[in-house]
């Protein structure tokens, strides 16, 4: 596959962009989770909170009322009472439903019928307190009971308002514990919401109090109580102590908080439209941040690209030593230019470390063995040839002869010295030997062999005579390159003083 720059650049951003993605992925799901965590935490505390200052501790001020109030009286104060004898109850009764903002009215009984109710209202033929639904039961001891909404009597009811009531009553007992009456306070519902009124409820939601049949008997606002009603599904999906639900019908979620005396559930209600309001403008910030970002990503895009372009563009250059045009910025292109440079490289190498007519290493590859075997101190034998009167075989056989016959001299040696030594081509008819065996009568044996086989030679020309000359000598620790050439240059003088054909070393035979 061809890989333009362009393609190179956008795959690299592709990849880079990966994380990017997983990341805001993760801040999305994060954010959504805490979100909605942080909702559900909030209702059902803002419920539970609610509910206790509305329901929990204004009923527990009414039972305190009626408690102490049903302990005070026995059967005679009531009996008084009922009878309209002025007594103290006709000054308690009117402070308790004055000074208190739970009630609006109260019904003292007796068991055997009689009642007086305040304040002072039409007497009602055959109305019997004590027949009636939101009286207390019979054999209750200092409980209160928290009556359903119920539509009273006319003339006994001094809500002109609404037609329905709730009151809250207990029964009165005398020392032997035997029921003698009750007490019957009509709670002021309206007074009782005004609490209501003050409480911001977060989420735009808002708060209600309902019977378990329903009936609103707690609002913020006034005209909802007990003229309005819960659903049904409502009341029924609150089995718990508290939790939460989705009413489909009214699209919102509904939290709830239940009650035993009274049996009343405060419900607070957030519309699905709020619920996704709160959800989704908390991915404000999150899509600003991820917007910025792409925007920053984009830039350094542009900037990478025009970046790598350029560094591409240089690295052509260096390898080419030319401009590169748009077509051809391609790796591909730059990698083929690479390879065909180091196979350049190599070729030129090889013609600096190799003789071309003899196959030899050069004086070049000669120099930098012989300085590896010395940095390394390794021991080694340098034998220096030369071959005998090749000025007189070049100039009586011509010069392509002498070519020919040091061509044939070195692969000669070449074939004999085989691995224990290299040969290189000092220089003219000049050639070198490094031994790295360490017995020198292998080396001059096999020096030796080389030297005979020459000479013994059968050449095509007639009267041509081919030898050389040999010193050998050893390479003593210490010594550089140049006092071991010139103890081996030596050597070969000598061998050629002493008629040459012939090899002298510095005598390692013992
Ligand atoms: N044909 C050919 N001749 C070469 C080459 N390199 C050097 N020569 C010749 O080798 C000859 C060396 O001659 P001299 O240095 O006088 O030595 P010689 O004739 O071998 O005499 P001695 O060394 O004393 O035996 C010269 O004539 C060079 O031109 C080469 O590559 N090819």
């Amino acid at each position: 596959m061809k890989i333009t720059t362009n393609k190179a650049v956008t795959i690299l951003m592709f990849i880079m962009l990966i994380p990017f993605v997983f990341i805001s992925a993760c801040a999305f799901f994060y954010i959504k989770n805490i979100t909605t965590n942080t909702f559900f935490e909030t209702m059902t505390r803002v419920t539970e909170n609610t509910a206790q200052s509305c329901i929990e501790q204004q009923s527990d001020e009414i039972k305190l009322v009626l408690k102490s109030l049903s302990e005070n009286l026995d059967d005679h104060n009531i009996t008084e009472f009922t009878s309209n004898e002025r007594t103290e109850l006709h000054k308690i009764i009117p402070s308790i439903i004055n000074s208190t903002i739970f009630f609006k009215g109260a019904l003292i009984s007796s068991v055997d019928g009689h009642y007086k109710l305040y304040p002072q209202s039409i007497k009602i033929n055959n109305f019997q307190p004590n027949k009636k639904q939101w009286q207390p039961y019979l054999g209750m001891k200092s409980e209160t009971f928290f009556s359903n909404p119920y539509i009273p009597v006319v003339g006994s009811d001094i809500d002109e308002n609404s037609n329905m009531l709730i009151t809250a009553s207990t029964n009165v007992f005398d020392a032997q514990s035997e029921i003698k009456g009750s007490i019957v306070l009509k709670l002021d519902l309206k007074k009782m919401s005004r609490i209501l009124q003050s409480k911001i409820i977060p989420y735009g939601g808002h708060f209600k109090v309902a019977t378990r049949s329903g009936n609103v008997i707690m609002h913020a606002n006034a005209n909802e109580i007990l003229s309005t009603k819960v659903p049904a599904l409502w009341v029924k999906n609150s089995t718990e102590l508290y939790g939460n639900f989705y009413d489909a019908e009214t699209k919102s979620i509904i939290f709830y908080r239940t009650y035993n005396n009274p049996d009343w559930i405060a419900f607070t209600i957030v519309s699905q439209e709020s619920y996704n309001h709160a959800i989704y403008s908390s991915y404000t910030l999150l899509f600003a941040v991820i917007a910025t970002c792409i925007v920053l990503y984009l830039i350094i895009f542009l900037l990478h690209r025009i970046y790598f372009k350029q560094l591409l563009s240089m690295l052509y250059m260096n390898v080419n030593g030319v401009e590169i045009c748009d077509e051809r910025a391609t790796f591909e292109n730059i990698s083929s230019s690479i390879i065909q440079k180091q196979k350049k490289l190599e070729f030129a190498e090889n013609l600096s470390m190799i003789d071309e007519l003899t196959k030899l290493g050069t004086r070049r590859k000669f120099n930098t063995d012989i300085q590896e075997l010395i940095e390394n101190e390794t021991c080694f034998y340098l034998a220096m040839i030369d071959l005998d009167n090749f000025k007189f075989i070049n100039d009586n056989f011509g010069h392509q002869t002498g070519d020919s016959v040091l061509k044939y001299v070195s692969q000669s040696g070449v074939r004999v010295i085989s691995n224990a030594g290299q040969l290189y081509r000092f220089g003219g008819e000049e050639i070198t030997v490094l031994f790295t065996i360490h017995n020198f009568k292998e080396v001059y044996k096999l020096l030796d062999k080389w030297r005979s086989g020459i000479f013994e030679k059968k050449w095509r020309e007639e009267n041509i005579t081919v030898s050389f000359s040999c010193g050998i000598t050893k390479w003593n620790s210490g010594e550089t390159s140049d006092q071991i050439l010139e103890k081996a240059d030596k050597l070969l003088y000598k061998a050629k003083r002493a008629g040459k054909n012939c090899i002298i070393s510095s005598g390692y035979w013992s």
